[in-house]
């Protein structure tokens, strides 16, 4: 069996495939403290909804649409009302993976909720934090919407994205480090859990 990796709950991870991992020569990063986050994905009809966030952590990066999860709220609860407050649309969201991100200088754990729908209701609009675009899924279909551009999402989406999109479920966790202006991605598991022996 691959290494456990630290932070995420150890039977989740009991059966399941190791996808990607790298930074063995650093220590995965201690916390205290972990925070709930939320981030949902749209996919219809060979296309991902994606938002490029104008404000905040992140900002000028492509993403899922999602945040805090508020206290009295669930996780899915948050994650349908981030949904409609950064994209203007609902939708019914399965879960798909949950991720737990750290970065040097932020003294707490993001532990992130991970859902995705394959419909929804209402058109999305511009927001005050999100600009949502769709991005084609391969490159057989829809040549004419650009491809998912993962040069402007967060350094590690393209190692889990693959996983998402074919309704895979996993677990990941990264740990970045600040290099002047940049976060660089210094240690990371991808997990397929979707094998499960539960
Ligand atoms: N796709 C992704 N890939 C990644 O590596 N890290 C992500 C990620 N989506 C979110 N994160 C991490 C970094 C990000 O700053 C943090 C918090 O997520 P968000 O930026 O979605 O939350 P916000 O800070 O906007 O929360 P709200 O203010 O409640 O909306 O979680």
């Amino acid at each position: 069996m691959s290494e456990l990796i630290p932070g995420l709950d150890d039977l989740s991870q009991k059966g399941c495939i190791e996808v990607s991992s790298g930074g063995s020569e650093f220590e995965w990063m201690k916390f205290e403290q972990r925070k709930l986050y939320t981030n949902a994905f749209i996919v219809v009809d060979g296309k991902i909804l994606l938002g490029y966030k104008k404000r905040g952590f992140g900002v000028h990066k492509y993403n899922g649409f999602g945040g805090k999860v508020d206290a009295g709220e669930t996780s899915i609860q948050a994650a349908s009302r981030e949904l409609m407050e950064e994209a203007g649309i609902e939708s019914s969201l399965e879960h798909a993976g949950t991720f737990l991100f750290l970065i040097a200088g932020v003294e707490w754990a993001f532990h992130i909720d991970i859902y995705r729908a394959d419909s929804y209701t209402g058109t999305p609009i511009e927001t005050e934090e999100m600009h949502p675009h769709w991005f084609r899924i391969n490159d057989e279909d829809h040549l004419d919407t650009p491809p998912i551009p993962f040069d402007k999402m967060w350094e590690s989406d393209d190692l889990w994205f693959p996983l998402l999109l074919k309704k895979r479920n996993f677990i990941v966790r990264t740990d970045y480090i600040r290099e002047g202006e940049r976060d660089v991605l210094r240690k990371w598991c991808v997990k397929e859990t979707s094998f499960n022996a539960s």
